[in-house]
């Protein structure tokens, strides 16, 4: 229970704070609707059901560059083991900004691979019409395999919409790498799902 208090008290500091529903889902690793029970619960006692979702913290992770890097060598050897089926070489490792990044720079590193970041547009706004975008100041994706690299799958939405763009800018999106993957599924948009921890629901 107490973390759950810790999770509303965190949601309730964040909204007044000025974050809307997506930035603070973005803050804690749960979906929206997993904010807006929390906030709903702070003020109305556990009247709904908790949507089915898990809240997951990576700060011991993301706080030590020593561990980031020891994580990023056991993402690495499962990307290349999922490549080796079908004799595909990495081309650049594609991180989505932000939480993505730190992950997927030490991989392409120890890949030997180009480094790329993409960036989410609109990001916590709903537009018909956005686009991501291949940040310039990094390596480009066109006629390279891909392999994408995030800190969670929640929805996968996320993945789903870089797998598109991807494809859009003629790229071959090969594997989605994740430290914890929420959805439990073994592909996304046809690309395989790997994970150093998968969830996977019972009920
Ligand atoms: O599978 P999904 O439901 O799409 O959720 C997963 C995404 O949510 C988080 O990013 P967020 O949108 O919070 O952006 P951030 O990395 O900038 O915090 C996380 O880092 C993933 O990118």
């Amino acid at each position: 229970m107490k973390d759950i208090e810790d999770l509303i008290q965190k949601a309730v500091e964040l909204q007044s704070n000025g974050l809307i529903t997506a930035q603070i889902a973005d803050e804690l690793n749960v979906s929206r609707e997993t904010v807006i029970w929390l906030l709903t619960r702070s003020k109305k006692e556990g009247i709904t059901p908790a949507p089915k979702d898990i809240a997951v913290n990576l700060n011991s992770i993301g706080k030590s560059a020593k561990r980031l890097h020891n994580v990023s060598l056991a993402l690495c050897d499962i990307v290349l083991e999922t490549l080796e089926k079908t004799n595909t070489e990495v081309d650049v490792v594609v991180g989505i900004a932000a939480n993505g990044i730190p992950l997927a720079s030490m991989m392409a590193y120890e890949l030997g691979a180009d480094l790329a970041i993409y960036h989410r547009k609109g990001h916590g706004i709903v537009h018909t019409d956005y686009r991501g975008t291949i940040s310039r100041n990094f390596g480009s994706v066109t006629g390279k395999n891909c392999v994408i690299v995030d800190d969670v799958i929640t929805t996968g939405s996320t993945s789903i919409e870089v797998i598109e763009q991807l494809r859009e800018m003629d790229a071959k999106p090969r594997v989605v790498a994740v430290l914890v993957d929420k959805k439990g599924a073994d592909t996304i948009s046809n690309v395989p799902i790997q994970s150093l921890v998968k969830i996977v629901r019972l009920d």
